[in-house]
């Protein structure tokens, strides 16, 4: 068997902008991504699928707060571990799917996860996480004052609800996820960064956030000890200079240079940053390789001729 490796998927490779992520889209989005892990697949690599669930966390959270006069309201731990078996569900059976009919003999399998946060993070007092549909300013404001949500502009495409996203600290379930990725099952788990959950005398208890999947995505990958982790997003490589005439794309960084790019604010909080972040963490963990990249470069990227690749 070849590498055992983490890919992070990203959001809008589900619920792509301006879709409203009927099932039946996010259906077919799932379906256009499947053929590039499959490949990956048959040419025998260790495959632990990670993803985002903003979107659906917050669709999620908006049904159950519509329907509050009949049914309680659902707390945001456990629509996390919603997302996780929706999204764990619609992407094992795509997957699996596909791999029947290339007539490939693998078990896929979806892990539901916690992941422990601390009950103290900073995090809790400043909600930077946006989930659900995007609003024009008047209904946003709207939000804020009826339900006391909070609400910001998300990267120029209109306002979300944002709520607290603390960093992971452990990935409870990694031992069986090991597990499984070393027999050469593909895994599915830490969906929408994971259930947070925080220890008490020892015990654990859901906690209300949503976690950043490409931070618990990184975490896992060096917990599981992953060959490399690959974060899929919409651009093909990573940029300096990003969107300005001088605008330079990066075929390879070195550890060193993605802390300093990182430190000038090359990479915007709400989108790469965090990207570049969890990869330089995954590196001073100890970690080998990153590869940032598009889900059309994926399969050339961990062949070493596209993506960006951050290296110590
Ligand atoms: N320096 C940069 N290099 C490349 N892309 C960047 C950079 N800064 C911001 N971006 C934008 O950030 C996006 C990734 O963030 P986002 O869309 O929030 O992630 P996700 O794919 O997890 O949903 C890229 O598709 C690109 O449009
Ligand atoms: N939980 C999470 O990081 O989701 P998105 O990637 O959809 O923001």
């Amino acid at each position: 068997m070849k590498e055992k490796i983490v890919i992070a998927i990203g959001g809008n490779a589900i619920i792509s902008e301006g879709q409203k992520g009927t099932v039946e889209e996010q259906y077919a989005n799932i379906s256009k991504m499947c053929p590039y892990i499959a490949d990956l697949i048959e040419d025998g690599y260790r495959i632990i699928l990670t993803h985002g669930n903003g979107p659906q966390v917050g669709n999620i959270l908006l049904q159950s707060e519509a329907a509050k006069d009949r049914i309680p309201v659902l707390p945001i731990d456990v629509c996390v571990a919603e997302t996780q078996g929706q999204l764990g569900y619609m992407i094992k059976q795509s997957l699996d799917n596909l791999l029947r009919e290339r007539g490939i003999k693998k078990d896929v399998v979806s892990v539901l996860s916690r992941v422990l946060v601390d009950e103290n993070d900073p995090a809790f007092k400043e909600p930077t996480k946006p989930i659900g549909p995007f609003y024009s300013k008047e209904e946003a404001d709207k939000i804020a004052k009826t339900k006391n949500h909070a609400m910001v502009e998300d990267s120029g495409r209109g306002y979300r609800r944002v709520v607290p996203s603390p960093r992971p600290l452990d990935i409870i379930e990694q031992s069986a996820v090991k597990i499984l990725a070393d027999s050469g099952t593909i895994v599915i788990t830490v969906g929408g960064g994971g259930i947070p959950v925080a220890e008490n005398n020892g015990m654990l208890k859901g906690i209300e956030a949503v976690i950043d999947k490409d931070y618990a995505s990184s975490l896992l990958a060096n917990q599981i000890d992953a060959d490399f982790l690959v974060i899929l997003t919409g651009v093909p490589q990573v940029a300096i200079n990003f969107g300005k005439p001088n605008q330079k794309f990066l075929s390879k960084m070195s550890l060193e240079e993605a802390k300093k790019y990182y430190e000038e604010g090359q990479f915007p909080k709400g989108s790469m940053g965090p990207k570049i972040e969890a990869g330089i963490e995954y590196l001073d963990r100890g970690g080998k390789k990153v590869i940032i990249t598009s889900l059309d470069y994926l399969k050339d990227a961990i062949e070493g001729k596209a993506g960006t690749v951050i290296m110590k």
